[in-house]
């Protein structure tokens, strides 16, 4: 009888495996990336520059896009000094389309476009100028639509051979919205929408996206972000911990050279990623698998930690509360 269960249990779980392989588009695939040229933006400074210097290593030919000339001489030095290879620096605005497209073109084909161009100024919506909203959204998602719509045809264009490769860099707060990030946040869903439509696009030429989620990571860029970041944006943001740019790189790279469309660079990454998986395609049926029997139990520790955020904020504000005199006396005022 214990067999009959058994192998009734081991044959459900196997025949579902077997569906779950049939169903999951697009089929897995694998990138190389040795003897390939792989382009990224961003890639004078920290996850980018990271980035640059471990696909140098693995034998890619790198060309890295940033605004400041003396910080790309700076990184290509670095970059030659810890690797012996020397990377191609652009420098452009992704702001400027016109920019980006010379840039692109003289740059040549492209098998791997990482989109790793970021800035972020982490304020309430009520506390930052439409300025900064707009130059927020300019960069991080026209930015990285310019860099696709330029760097696209010739990628097309170079029927059969390898599969190619477009790396986004969105963020967790891409996967969820957190205080402070208004913007940001608006701004990192946004290239979920444009990675799930554009890999239904270009899957027909063997061009694959992936949509990397870090978590804080320790740049230049989060340090300039700490020094204003409201302190519940650091309480909430933390909850995920914080991870070297050296890592994340890695964890990227892995990713794209595996193909998945989305990249999770830490456990709870993991976790959310799962609770958010939404209609995103998955290559892997394991991933898949676990996706259906975890999901509901991700839910519910999703909740918990929209529980413990919430409780942050409305201890934040009473202590804000109290801290003001004339607030407190016009609470009372109006008790
Ligand atoms: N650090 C973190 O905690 C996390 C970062 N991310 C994302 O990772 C990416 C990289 O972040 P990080 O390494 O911290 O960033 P950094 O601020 O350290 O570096 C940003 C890079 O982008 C370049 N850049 C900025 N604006 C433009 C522009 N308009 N045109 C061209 N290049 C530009 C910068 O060069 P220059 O100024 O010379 O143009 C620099 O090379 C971003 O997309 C960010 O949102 C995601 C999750 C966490
Ligand atoms: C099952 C549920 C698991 C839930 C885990 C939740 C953890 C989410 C934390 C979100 C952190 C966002 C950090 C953004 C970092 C960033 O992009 C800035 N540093 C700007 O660069």
């Amino acid at each position: 009888m214990a067999l009959i269960i058994y192998l009734i249990v081991v044959g459900f779980f196997s025949f579902l495996l077997v569906l779950l392989r049939f169903l999951c588009c697009p089929h897995p695939v694998k990138i190389p990336i040795k003897g390939r040229h792989v382009f990224i933006t961003g890639g004078s400074s920290g996850i980018g520059l990271a980035l640059a210097h471990q696909a140098a290593s693995s034998g890619a030919r790198v060309s890295i896009l940033a605004r400041n000339l003396s910080k790309l001489q700076e990184a290509k030095k670095a970059i030659r000094k810890a690797t012996g290879v020397d990377v191609t620096v652009y420098s452009a605005d992704v702001r400027d389309m016109e920019a980006v497209r010379s840039a692109i073109d003289a740059a040549g084909t492209i098998d791997v476009l990482i989109c790793n161009q970021g800035v972020f100024t982490p304020k309430e919506l009520l506390n930052v100028d439409m300025e900064e909203v707009k130059f927020t959204l300019d960069v991080n998602v026209v930015g990285t639509i310019h860099l696709i719509k330029a760097a696209l045809p010739k990628m097309k264009a170079a029927v059969g051979g390898l599969p190619r490769s477009i790396g986004i860099m969105s963020s967790q707060a891409g996967q969820v919205g957190i205080y402070g990030y208004t913007a940001y946040s608006a701004s990192k869903f946004a290239l979920r929408g444009l990675a799930e439509s554009l890999q239904q696009e270009v899957i027909s030429d063997n061009i694959h996206i992936s949509l990397i989620f870090p978590p804080d990571t320790e740049t230049p860029g989060l340090i300039e972000e700490q020094k204003s970041r409201p302190e519940i944006t650091n309480i909430l943001a933390g909850s995920s911990g914080g991870l070297k740019a050296e890592d994340v790189a890695e964890k990227a790279l892995a990713g794209i050279q595996s193909g998945n469309f989305i990249v999770s660079c830490n456990f709870l990454g993991h976790m959310l990623s799962v609770s958010t998986a939404g209609l995103s395609p998955q290559r892997s049926c394991i991933m898949a698998f676990i996706e259906l029997f975890s999901i509901g139990l991700m839910r519910f520790i999703g909740l918990c930690f929209q529980w413990n955020w919430y409780g942050v904020i409305a201890k934040y504000r009473k202590e804000q509360v109290n801290k003001s005199p004339v607030t407190k006396v016009d609470t009372k005022k109006h008790a």
